[in-house]
């Protein structure tokens, strides 16, 4: 459904995007993941034609991102980080409206209108001219303009991001079930490290405007932290003894292992080791970022999360 080949936009010095090769299947739901200036936009503003690339190439759905534009379009949805939505017109107005201008007639745009404005909580909303929105509504209304024409590729650029925790969740499950009902394939950016684990099958983690890993929530976890096994003892000789015997690193009364199943390594040494106290701790895809980058992606959410309250 995607192919980028060496993938490059520079922006006069500042190369946004440098080389990226990225596969994606049909019906796939994958979230690019990365800090703030990582390069997720400008790949999302190539792969939907909007920017054309300064090197290298794209195809989706089929089609040449340069040459095939209009070809492209027809087959994709974009809801980028602006507001797409019109100001004048009634919410349920603006999204049939979409969709005649996606080629839809009159009775299945106004059904699939309906059907959205149900599915992302737009009820009290649709009736309203778009102006009079709240943030959050305003997003919702974005995302259901996106999607009114039922595209079979999806581009969502941080769709959650001003929602709040209930139309975030209510947001995901939409996705999720848009995919599950109708095999859309997604792409979607994000910074909410919660919502690519959850959400997506695939994750791929952009830094300095390159793929620095690519694989499911739970490989990359394992692959690049593991769990953390900590054991404790009465005693630090006691630990010292099972330090030896576990292969663990010992630290005063606790003994320390990295694991790729920690459950299970835990209930083994449970039986073994008898310690008095155990814990298992499941690392995130933050311990993944912060191990392959030495930076977390926390402090960089954090700084959004703040931009965008001032800006509300
Ligand atoms: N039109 C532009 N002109 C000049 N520089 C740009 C332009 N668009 C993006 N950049 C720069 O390219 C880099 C990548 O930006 P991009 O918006 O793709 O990052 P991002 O990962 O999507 O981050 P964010 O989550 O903040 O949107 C940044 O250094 C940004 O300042």
């Amino acid at each position: 459904m995607i192919e980028t080949r060496e993938l490059t936009k520079h922006f006069k010095d500042v190369r946004a995007v440098d080389g990226i090769d990225l596969t994606v299947a049909r019906g796939e739901l994958v979230a690019l993941l990365g800090p703030n200036g990582a390069g997720k936009s400008t790949t999302l503003r190539m792969l939907t034609t909007l920017i054309p690339p300064t090197s290298g190439s794209a195809r989706v759905a089929g089609f040449d991102v340069v040459r095939q534009q209009r070809e492209v379009r027809l087959r994709i949805g974009y809801i980028g980080q602006g507001n797409g939505a019109g100001h004048s017109q009634r919410g349920r107005d603006e999204l049939i409206s979409q969709g005649r201008a996606y080629g839809m007639s009159v009775k299945p745009a106004r059904a699939r209108a309906d059907e959205l404005i149900e599915s992302l909580g737009l009820a009290e909303v649709a009736n309203r001219t778009v102006s009079t929105l709240s943030g959050g509504q305003r997003r919702r209304l974005d995302i259901a303009m996106g999607l009114i024409h039922a595209p079979e590729l999806l581009f969502l650029d941080e769709p959650s991001t001003g929602l709040d925790p209930q139309n975030r969740a209510n947001l995901q499950e939409h996705i999720v079930r848009l995919r599950a009902e109708h095999g859309t394939t997604i792409v979607l950016t994000t910074h909410y490290l919660e919502e690519a684990d959850s959400m997506a099958e695939r994750v791929v983690v952009i830094d300095h405007g390159r793929i620095i890993a690519d694989d499911t929530p739970q490989r990359l976890k394992a692959k690049h932290v593991g769990d953390r096994v900590i054991l404790g003892f009465a005693s630090a000789d006691e630990a010292a003894r099972a330090a030896q015997s576990s292969g663990g690193r010992q630290d005063g009364t606790e003994v320390r292992i990295t694991d790729e199943d920690g459950p299970r390594l835990a209930a083994r040494l449970a039986a073994t080791l008898a310690p008095a106290s155990i814990e298992v701790i499941r690392p995130t895809l933050d311990d993944v970022f912060l191990t392959l980058t030495g930076r977390s992606l926390r402090e960089d959410a954090a700084a959004v999360t703040k931009t965008e309250l001032v800006e509300a």
